[in-house]
C-alpha cells in the first residue's frame, strides 16, 4: 500500500488554494499491502488489519511527584498489529508506554491512576506479579542494552529465571528459535558464545528483541528502537517488526513519521500529556481530525 502523508482536513491544504505542506519526513511512504487472511479474526482498520483489543487503557494519568505527565488517557491497543505512539518531545509517549508493563513502578515518586487491562485483567491488581507481567509484556529500549554476557546467555537468561526449560537441549532450541525469529540466527550461529556487546548496534537491538521473545511475550513495547541505528540497521528492524506483528501485539514510540507510517497499522498522537487522536495509521496521516495532529505531522511544531 502506498499513501501520501497528509491531506488536510476540511478543504485545507492540497487542492484548496493553500500550498501543499511538506512533512519533515519523507512525503511518500510505502507499507505492505494489508492481508486480512494473515489474521483470521482481524478487522480492517484504516491502516491495515488488526486483531482484537489486547490492552485497554482507561483514564490513565501519571504523576512524577507533583508534576502530572499524562492526563486521562484512554486507548485500545489491538493484538497482532503495530500501534505507533507519536507526538512532540515530552508529550508523554514513553510514560504511557511504561504504564503497559508497570515500568513506572520502578521510578521513585511516580504514581499511575486509572485502569489498564490486558485481556480483560487489571494489570495493576495486587495479584499481578510485575516481574511476570514484564515477561508477558517485553520492552526494547532506545539504546540496545545486551547484558555483558555471551549471545547465548543473553537469550537464555529469561527462560532460565522463569524456569521455562528443563534441559540443555530444550534451552538450545529456545535460543535458536528466538534468534531465528529476531532475524539474527544466520549472523551469529557460529559465535553464540561470544560477547553480545561485540555485535553491531543493529545486531545488538535484534539480540535484545530475541531476548524478549525467548520468554514468550504477548506484547512487545519498543521505545524508539531505531534512534541509535543507521538506516540499514533501521530497515532490518522495521522488517522484523512487520514480521513480528503476525504473532504479537507491538507498541512503538517513534519520532519518525515515516517510520510510523511504514510499520504501524494504528497511530496515537499525544500532545502535552493528552491523547489527542487515534485511528488507523493511514487515516491519521492523510485525514487527521484534530488541528494539532495536522500541525505535528506537517512539521509545524515538534
Ligand atoms: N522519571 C521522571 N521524573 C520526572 N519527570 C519525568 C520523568 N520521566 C518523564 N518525565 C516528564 O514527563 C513528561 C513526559 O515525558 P516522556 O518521556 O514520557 O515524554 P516523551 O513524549 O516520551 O518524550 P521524548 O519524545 O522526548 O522521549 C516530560 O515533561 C518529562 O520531563
Amino acid at each position: 500500500m502506498k499513501f501520501r502523508i497528509f491531506r488536510a482536513p476540511d478543504g485545507q491544504g492540497e487542492g484548496s488554494g493553500t500550498p501543499p505542506v511538506k512533512t519533515r519526513d519523507e512525503v511518500v511512504v510505502t507499507a505492505n499491502e494489508p492481508t486480512l487472511s494473515r489474521t483470521p479474526q482481524a478487522t480492517a482498520g484504516a491502516g491495515g488489519p488488526v486483531g482484537p483489543t489486547k490492552i485497554a487503557a482507561r483514564d490513565v494519568s501519571v504523576f512524577y511527584g507533583d508534576k502530572q505527565a499524562l492526563y486521562d488517557v484512554s486507548l485500545d491497543v489491538p493484538d497482532k498489529s503495530v500501534t505507533a505512539l507519536i507526538g512532540p518531545s515530552g508529550c508523554g509517549k514513553s510514560t504511557f508506554l511504561r504504564t503497559m508493563n508497570r515500568m513506572n513502578d520502578t521510578i521513585d515518586g511516580a504514581k499511575v491512576t486509572g485502569r489498564i487491562e490486558m485481556d480483560g485483567d487489571d494489570i495493576n491488581a495486587r495479584s499481578i506479579d510485575p516481574v511476570l507481567l514484564r515477561a508477558r509484556v517485553g520492552m526494547v529500549f532506545q539504546k540496545p542494552n545486551p547484558f555483558p554476557k555471551s549471545i547465548y546467555e543473553n537469550v537464555a537468561y529469561g527462560p532460565k529465571i522463569h524456569g521455562l526449560t528443563t534441559s540443555k537441549a530444550e534451552m538450545d532450541q529456545v535460543v535458536e528459535a528466538s534468534l531465528r525469529r529476531a532475524g539474527l540466527w544466520d549472523e551469529v550461529a557460529d559465535r553464540l558464545h561470544s560477547a553480545g556487546t561485540g555485535l553491531s548496534g543493529g545486531q545488538q537491538q535484534r539480540l535484545v528483541i530475541a531476548r524478549a521473545i525467548a520468554v514468550n511475550p504477548e506484547v512487545i513495547l519498543m521505545d524508539e528502537p531505531c534512534s541509535a541505528l543507521d538506516p540499514i540497521a533501521t530497515a532490518k528492524i522495521e522488517e522484523l517488526i512487520d514480521e513480528l506483528r503476525e504473532r504479537y501485539c507491538i507498541v512503538i514510540v517513534t519520532h519518525s513519521m515515516a517510520q510510523a507510517a511504514r510499520v504501524s497499522q494504528r497511530t496515537a498522537f499525544f500532545h502535552m500529556g493528552r491523547l489527542v487522536e487515534t485511528g488507523g495509521t493511514e487515516e491519521i496521516f492523510t485525514n487527521p481530525k484534530d488541528r494539532r495532529t495536522l500541525d505535528y505531522i506537517t512539521g509545524r511544531f515538534g
